[in-house]
């Protein structure tokens, strides 16, 4: 990928023991995932695009050449325009929440990029209007990374990284921040990639992923067409894969608070979101909530339950599994089948069938819809 912005990166060598080789490419805009299983190598990689880690290769952001051994280019980490946020967030704990803002606003100096956000839409754009003279101290985890998000993004960066910025957090943090990272990619002109090996938060989040197994890239592109692929096996995220479908909301029902949503002429519903009529929505749907019936289904309680055509079907050798690939129109659903269950039903590619769906989880409204 090229382009205005975008960062390419390709990067090969050892630390100790760990051999690393990647190639990826990220667009201007937008969350790309890097995604993979612990030490495969993913914060190995934004420390060498950070520069704070040197191994061969080269890293480009936008116009500007960080790295690239062939023509003896390596930029110092304090030269690089990058916001990095971490795991946990390392503010100065004895000042206040403007004073640690005011930190990475002073740190980038006159060589502030034209992309640079003003102090005043950093605080709206993260909502940190309340906390702004309270020590970072006595702040909760979701709100140390928002001021850590804030930070980074005050020192001008021309690239965000985040590693795994939420792991740290427990459930109520997490809800409190992730729809300020939701939003970021539709108000940031940068592209930031976001460290995860929790396939429900990359689900949610980006819009494109690296799918990265030891010390390697094993798929990158679009994360919806990236969850379809069957044969990516555990690297789409194991006992947790599934799809994306992005429904319209067609209509409310108070009495039973639930949101009714339509696929391309297909009824879906889901506990009450809070999306207006007319927008769509990001569904998650995962594999292992998918059953398969060969008629339409009668007298369950399952109620959503959407018509489709199978179009692709592995089984997995030495296991009890096999994964069905079905189009229900507007998009598509893994179901995990046990083996015996393809075989009974005399499951295979073409035919007719009806896709239960046990659990469909709203994820966020649709980013196309939001940006
Ligand atoms: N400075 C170092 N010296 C030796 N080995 C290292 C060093 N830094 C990282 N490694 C090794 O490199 C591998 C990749 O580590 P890295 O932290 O990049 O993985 P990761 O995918 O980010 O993992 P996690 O999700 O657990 O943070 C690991 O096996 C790690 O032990």
């Amino acid at each position: 990928m090229s382009g205005e912005g975008s960062v390419a990166v390709s990067l090969a060598g050892r630390i100790g023991g760990f051999a690393l080789d990647v190639a990826f490419t990220a667009p201007a805009r937008g969350i790309t995932a890097l995604f993979g299983p612990s030490g495969c190598g993913k914060t190995t990689i934004l420390r060498c695009m950070a520069g704070l880690t040197r191994l061969g290769g080269s890293v480009r952001v936008g116009a500007e050449t960080w790295q690239d051994d062939a023509a003896g280019v390596f930029v110092p980490p304090h030269r690089r325009a990058v916001g990095y946020v971490f795991q946990e967030a390392s503010l100065f704990s004895h000042l206040s929440v403007r004073r640690n803002l005011l930190y990475g606003w002073r740190r980038a100096g006159r060589a502030a990029s034209e992309a640079r956000l003003a102090p005043d839409d950093v605080v709206d754009l993260l909502g940190l209007a309340p906390l702004m003279d309270r020590t970072t101290e006595a702040l909760s985890g979701g709100e140390r990374q928002r001021v850590a998000v804030g930070r980074a993004l005050l020192a001008a960066p021309r690239l965000l990284l985040m590693d795994e910025p939420m792991s740290a957090l427990d459930r109520m943090s997490k809800e409190d921040i992730l729809p300020y990272i939701e939003s970021l990619p539709s108000r940031l002109k940068l592209p930031i990639v976001y460290v995860s090996h929790d396939i429900a938060e990359v689900s949610r989040l980006a819009d494109r992923a690296v799918l990265m197994g030891r010390g390697s890239v094993v798929a990158e592109g679009a994360l919806d067409v990236l969850l379809e692929r069957l044969d990516l096996g555990p690297a789409a995220g194991r006992f947790e894969a599934g799809t994306i479908l992005t429904a319209t909301v067609a209509g409310h029902d108070a009495g039973y608070h639930l949101t009714l949503l339509d696929l391309a002429g297909q009824r879906i519903v889901i506990p009450r979101a809070p999306v207006p009529v007319g927008e769509t929505v990001r569904l998650r749907i995962r594999a292992r909530d998918v059953a398969l019936t060969l008629g339409p289904p009668q007298g369950i309680s399952i109620r959503n339950v959407l018509g489709g055509t199978v179009i692709q079907l592995v089984e997995e050798p030495g296991t009890a599994y096999a994964e069905v690939l079905v189009d229900v129109g507007g998009g598509r659903l893994r179901a995990r089948l046990t083996r015996l269950a393809v075989a009974e039903l005399g499951l295979r590619t073409g035919m007719k069938v009806h896709a239960l769906m046990k659990s469909v989880a709203f994820e966020s409204r649709s980013l196309a819809s939001g940006r």
